[in-house]
């Protein structure tokens, strides 16, 4: 959908690299401070100029350095969301969201209001918005401008827990339900992984690896090189129950056993409905097969599929398979050697159900 290839000297600093986002989902562009992120987002949003370089939008060339071709930042067709909402702030917030807003777009007004929540914010004046809500509005009038793609640039950064929670929420049902692709920048791989479909790694300057976002966070050569991208797993879960007493809900994880669940804080979804877990490498254990049950740990049959191979730490990153997705576990040397663990080895994931908290987990359907 959209494919760039940029040069780019900024002082002693160059971006010299190739992005591809496809045409659905949210894809992450992830990577440390002063990487680059801000950089290939402002040439994709027509900020900049490229020395050398092409972007194409599907059949629409945006930039072409050779044929001298570069088309406005108003005319890319992109929605564009930074940290700041940028709202007008003299207008109300139906002003604001009107302004320039295409014929096109007049049906889809009440469904996006809806769809963002911010229907009881249409009289206000930005002003007397939080940010969260402020970022709705922002959010609201990119695509009331009918983009064929929404660029966000660290559009969660300096929110509170919960507003962020909030917002991610939204962005998610928007990828669902407008079906615009949304190119996402973030260095938090929490946002990331409750968010992305795919991501995009940059560094210096350059995008390095890209995938989707569980092949990427199962990558045990990534963690070492970005530092920030916290080992961790993706896992699709399904709701078995919820027990309204205990305020739990009850979670099957891929590979459980019958009668096995993973007991997480309540969760608003329905039974039989997916939920993506980050489980930290951190908070996963192994013990033997066939190792006696605990109280509050869940058990998952696994085979041991690749061990990392850190020098000089007390601990090794592994990789484990379980009912065919990547868990990843960080073990001390000490425990691998008590175990003898060797790869192809079949074992226990054990997982502790405190350990995951409300903001690693995401309903999906
Ligand atoms: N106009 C400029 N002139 C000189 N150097 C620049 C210019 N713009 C950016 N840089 C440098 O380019 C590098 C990449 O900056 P960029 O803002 O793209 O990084 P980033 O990954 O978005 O970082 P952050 O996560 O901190 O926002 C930095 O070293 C920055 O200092």
């Amino acid at each position: 959908m959209l494919d760039a290839q940029v040069f780019q000297r900024l002082g002693d600093f160059t971006l010299d690299t190739s992005l591809a986002v496809p045409a659905e989902g949210v894809t992450a562009l992830f990577g440390r401070s002063g990487s680059g992120k801000s950089s290939l987002i402002r040439l994709i949003a027509g900020l900049g100029m490229p020395e050398v370089g092409t972007i194409r939008l599907g059949d629409t060339w945006l930039v072409d350095t050779r044929r001298r071709r570069w088309v406005p930042p108003h005319r890319r067709q992109l929605g564009v969301v930074f940290q700041e909402a940028r709202l007008f702030p003299h207008y109300s917030v139906r002003g604001n969201l009107r302004y320039g807003m295409p014929r096109a777009s007049r049906d889809a007004f009440d469904d996006l209001v809806d769809l963002l929540g911010i229907g009881h914010l249409l009289a206000r004046t930005p002003g007397r918005l939080s940010g969260g809500e402020a970022r709705r509005v922002a959010i609201g009038r990119a695509l009331l401008s009918c983009p064929r793609m929404l660029l966000m640039d660290e559009p969660l950064t300096g929110l509170d827990g919960a507003r962020k929670q909030e917002l991610l929420h939204y962005i998610r049902r928007l990828a669902r339900d407008t079906g615009v692709p949304i190119l996402f920048v973030s260095h938090d791989t929490r946002e990331i992984g409750a968010l992305a479909d795919r991501v995009a790694l940059i560094e210096e300057g350059r995008v390095m690896a890209s995938g989707p976002v569980d092949e990427m966070f199962a990558r045990l050569d990534l963690g070492p090189r970005t530092g920030r991208f916290e080992a961790s797993s993706l896992i699709e879960a399904r709701i078995l129950a919820h027990d309204q007493a205990l305020c739990l809900t009850r979670l099957a994880l891929p590979g459980m056993e019958a009668g096995e669940a993973l007991s997480v804080a309540r969760l608003e979804g329905a039974v039989g409905d997916a939920v993506r877990l980050r489980l930290r490498a951190r908070d996963v254990g192994v013990a033997p097969s066939g190792a006696p049950p605990l109280p509050d740990v869940a058990c998952i049959p696994a085979t041991l599929r690749e061990m990392g191979d850190e020098a000089h730490s007390p601990f090794v990153e592994v990789m484990l398979d379980v009912g065919g997705q990547a868990l990843r576990a960080r073990l001390s040397r000490d425990a691998i050697a008590q175990m003898e663990l060797q790869v192809g080895h079949a074992l226990q994931a054990r997982l502790r159900s405190v350990t995951v908290s409300r903001h690693d987990m995401v309903v999906v359907t």
